[in-house]
Parts: C-alpha cells; sequence; structure tokens
C-alpha cells in the first residue's frame, strides 16, 4: 500500500499537476507558503506546508506526525551542529532549526538545485537564514569537504532523508570522516516506507550504535512508517 501510494503521489499526481499548471510541486508548495504563511514565523511556515500537502497536494517532507517525533529529538538532544542530508522544500530544515539552542548551527545537503532553491526561499520566509548552511550537491561529494568547509568538528545530530540507498554509505562515510563522536545521534526518516533494510541491519546489529525505533506514519497518509534513533557510541 506504501510503494503504491508513493508512486501514485509522487509520480502520477505530480507529472499530471506539473503539465496542467506550468509549474512544479515545490514551486506550488513556495507559492502557498508565501500566500499563506507569516514571514519570520516558522510555525506558520510550517503549518502552511503541511495543510498544503495533507489537503492539496501529498509531498515527500517528513510531515507533521513524525516531525514531532523529530522535534522531541533535537529538544532532548540540544545540539550544537546539526547535519541534514536531503534538504527538499526546507521543511523539516525549517523544523529543527527553529528549535536550535543560540549559536547552533543547521548544514543540510540537497543535490537537485531546483529544490535547493525553493528551500533557500521557505527558509528566509521563516527567518531562519541565519541558522542554516544550505549546501547544493551530492552528500557523498560534500561530506568528505565539510571540515575543510565549514570548520566543522563533529556532529551532535544528523537526520538522514535523502534516498534511501544512500543511508548507509553516508553513514559509514560519516564515521570514516571522523565527523561522528560518542554521543551523536543518527535519526533516520523512511525506515519503513520505503525502507532502507541494510542501513536498519548495520545500526541494530553494529557494537557502535544503541538503536530505537519510533513507530509513525508516513507523511500525511495512513500508512505504517517510522523513524530509527541511533547513538553512535565511538
Ligand atoms: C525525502 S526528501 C527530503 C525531505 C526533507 N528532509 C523534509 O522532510 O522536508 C529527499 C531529498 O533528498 C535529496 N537527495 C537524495 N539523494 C541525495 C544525495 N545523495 N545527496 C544530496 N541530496 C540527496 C533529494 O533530491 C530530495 O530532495
Amino acid at each position: 500500500n506504501g510503494e503504491w501510494a508513493l508512486w501514485w503521489h509522487d509520480n502520477y499526481l505530480e507529472r499530471l499537476k506539473d503539465f496542467v499548471t506550468g509549474t512544479t510541486r515545490p514551486i506550488r508548495i513556495l507559492q502557498f507558503v508565501q500566500r499563506c504563511a507569516k514571514h519570520g514565523d516558522a510555525l506558520s511556515v510550517i503549518s502552511a506546508i503541511d495543510s498544503f500537502c495533507s489537503k492539496v497536494e501529498w509531498a515527500m517532507n517528513v510531515g507533521d506526525k513524525k516531525g514531532e517525533i523529530l522535534d522531541a529529538i533535537v529538544l532532548e538532544t540540544r545540539p550544537r551542529w546539526v547535519l541534514e542530508l536531503g534538504t527538499y522544500c526546507g521543511y523539516s530544515t525549517v523544523r529543527i532549526a527553529r528549535l536550535l539552542p543560540p549559536g547552533a548551527r543547521l548544514v543540510t545537503i540537497e543535490m537537485n538545485p531546483h529544490y535547493a532553491q525553493v528551500a533557500k526561499e521557505v527558509i528566509q520566509h521563516a527567518g531562519l537564514e541565519a541558522q542554516v548552511e544550505l549546501l547544493v550537491g551530492s552528500s557523498s561529494i560534500l561530506i568528505p569537504q565539510l571540515k575543510k568547509k565549514l570548520d566543522i568538528e563533529k556532529f551532535d545530530l544528523v537526520f538522514i532523508d535523502h534516498w534511501k540507498i544512500s543511508y548507509l554509505p553516508d553513514t559509514k562515510l560519516l564515521e570514516e570522516c571522523g565527523l561522528l563522536r560518542a554521543g551523536s545521534v543518527l535519526l533516520a526518516d523512511n525506515v519503513v516506507c520505503p525502507g532502507a533494510p541494510d542501513y536498519l541491519h548495520y545500526v541494530r546489529n553494529s557494537p557502535q550504535y544503541q538503536s530505537q525505533y519510533y513507530q509513525s506514519y508516513l507523511e500525511y497518509l495512513q500508512v505504517e512508517d517510522g523513524l530509527e534513533k541511533s547513538i553512535f557510541l565511538g
């Protein structure tokens, strides 16, 4: 059901609406945010995107239900440095950035330049551009450059939400590049739908991680999905 729903919303309906409107889904989300959300008010940006994506057009944001779990983990972690893999339109970026303690930074990586441009405008609309560094490119190329590029030592929290096939190789890359410390938290989205079985097998069986599943629902749909929180033990 989940696979079918994703195909329906992400391929068939999106292409149809793109064709009919002559725009793209990210542009339609941005236009809704600009029309309905208050400038500088992150919560109203989040509400506008949730409202658009639950009532008008589905989109692959982490969504409101899993978003609450994400919020709780950001608040309990109180990170100084956060990395997000997969920005899309900046929904989860705004969710995370609004909860960061003073002086903390969120680095978010998006390989699609069109999505990244929309995300930049969404983040600006939320008034959070000072907290966020948006990098455009592939995670596998950018991760090894992060220490030099941004003078980062280690990430306290990593939100993993790009293509599922990249979860495991990028996690190993973060380890190899020395970007994780004992206690760093990895939070991976969509571990059930569409699923990341090789990643789950790794974090649940490696002695280097202590891992826990948070059951929830796929964004804006009644289909089981969840987040996996994995603490790197060093
Ligand atoms: C599920 S969406 C991210 C949703 C976003 N985190 C949110 O909740 O609002 C996945 C995004 O990851 C991007 N992506 C996929 N593989 C990537 C990679 N290897 N490097 C950078 N971006 C990637 C895609 O272009 C897409 O925009």
